[in-house]
């Protein structure tokens, strides 16, 4: 029942803070359930509703867990797990669910998977992360609604993913960190937060090698310490705080943002006439010249984020010409599109391929987020948009940025995040 509301036409600037990044927290708190004693501490966690399900799901397995969000700092105490079950009201609500299941097999020799959630994208398998349990010994029953797995100790294997999966190297590694012998990963994903994760497993005493290769190594040990750990930033915060420089004509300093982790969605920004410039620690964006149209194809790390597809898409919208963008990762990430039409723009999708007409003035209409990606980008589309705009299913952008309204108005922008009475999400 969380609605945004947004009136356009304000120029951002300032200094936004980068949040911790969502998609290495997650699995950080999986990770943090395989040691046995002691407590895992993890600093720079963003306040964000998916970190607030995790929490609530490490819970339920029977973890003590205190979450300082005023010190964005987390305290994990898994000494005593409980309960093998991911419980559908919670494991539903967020697609980190499914980083709980190695922790479980190790602590106590079976999951049962009650539901797992995450932004609808279309087909999200994981018949990866399933395989993989299996060649190292554990029985996996897929039910209609419920999944179990039991394990009765995890011996080391190769293994291979058929495209590099995120969440299912994660899982892979974390499932091989205490099983017995060596286990080999071969294309394994290379995105940042699977590099993050993997040093925090080292710290925790994991033996693994070839982390960013592709190809990953893993001795397993008998068992993980808890450890102190700082999440690295969200890049995907970063590159919506750059766009929405960028949209506003503006000129943002973003503080935690990495030019490194961007990677390609920053040689896409600069052709499109998007300015970076590294300050010291501070990462400096503006714009001030007209937008320029664009050719995205979306890939794995180091490709194109397929998560900030869909702002760019929004972008788009505003260059002198047609831009072209081409996603790869999922098939059903274009709900957008039309909600984007409803402000004025002219977005044409075929398959897996849109071509945005821009530019085209945007108008405030009332429209929907019909995934986390896709709320943030119609957020910046209300930030260009002349009127107000009012996007549904705001809890969408809950589950990934922090204080978002907040950090917006600190640049200048008019966003207001409200609570609604209607029977959206
Ligand atoms: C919590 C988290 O980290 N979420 C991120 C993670 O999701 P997630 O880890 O779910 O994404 P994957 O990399 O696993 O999925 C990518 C593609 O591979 C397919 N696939 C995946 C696993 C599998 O066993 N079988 C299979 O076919 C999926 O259907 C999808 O089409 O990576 C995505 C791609 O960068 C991001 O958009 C998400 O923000
Ligand atoms: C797809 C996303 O998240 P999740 O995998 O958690 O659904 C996202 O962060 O855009």
């Amino acid at each position: 029942m969380v609605r945004y509301r947004v009136r356009g036409g304000n120029v951002l600037r300032g200094t936004a803070f980068i949040q911790g990044a969502k998609n290495a927290v997650l699995p950080m708190i999986g990770a943090a359930l395989l040691a046995a004693e002691g407590r895992t501490v993890l600093r720079n966690v963003p306040v964000i509703e998916d970190v607030r399900r995790a929490v609530e799901l490490a819970q339920a397995v029977g973890a003590k867990v205190e979450f300082h969000e005023s010190e964005r700092t987390l305290v994990i105490d898994a000494s005593r797990l409980t309960s093998p079950v991911l419980p559908a009201e919670i494991a539903r609500r967020f697609r980190g669910s499914v980083l709980f299941v190695p922790a479980l097999l190790h602590r106590l020799g079976e999951a049962i998977i009650e539901g797992i959630g995450g932004c609808n994208l279309g087909s999200r398998n994981l018949d990866f992360h399933y395989l993989g349990y299996k060649r190292l010994g554990a029985m996996v029953d897929e039910g209609e609604s419920v999944i179990h797995i039991k394990a009765g100790g995890l011996i080391g294997a190769p293994l291979y993913l058929d495209t590099p999966s995120h969440t299912g190297t994660e899982n892979l590694i974390m499932a091989a960190a205490l099983a017995r012998g060596t286990t080999i990963i071969e294309n394994a994903a290379l995105e940042p937060e699977v590099l993050d994760v993997i040093t925090m497993l080292t710290r925790m005493g994991a033996r693994i090698r070839g982390g960013g290769t592709g190809f990953i190594t893993v001795e397993g040990v008998d068992e993980l310490t808890a450890v102190e750990h700082t999440v690295m930033p969200d890049r995907l915060d970063a590159g919506v705080f750059a766009m929405a420089s960028a949209i506003t004509g503006g000129e943002v300093s973003l503080v935690g943002a990495s030019l490194e982790h961007l990677g390609v969605v920053r040689w896409k920004l600069e052709q499109m006439g998007v300015e970076f410039e590294n300050h010291g620690a501070v990462l400096q964006v503006r714009r001030n010249r007209p937008l320029r149209p664009i050719n995205v194809i979306t890939d794995t790390y180091p490709g194109f984020a397929t998560d900030l597809q869909s702002p760019l898409m929004t972008v788009a919208c505003l260059a002198e010409g047609s831009s072209y963008i081409h996603e790869r990762i999922f098939d059903g990430r274009f709900a957008l599109a039309g909600e984007l039409n409803k402000m004025g723009a002219n977005v044409e999708v075929e398959d897996s391929r849109a071509v945005v007409h821009g530019p085209t003035p945007l108008r405030g209409a009332e429209v929907t987020a019909h995934d986390l990606r896709s709320g943030i980008a119609l957020v910046l589309a209300g930030l260009a948009a002349e009127g107000e705009t009012t996007i549904g299913s705001g809890y969408l952008i809950d589950r990934g940025h922090a204080a978002l309204a907040q950090r917006m108005q600190s640049l200048g922008a008019d966003v207001v995040r409200e609570i609604s009475t209607s029977d959206e999400v």
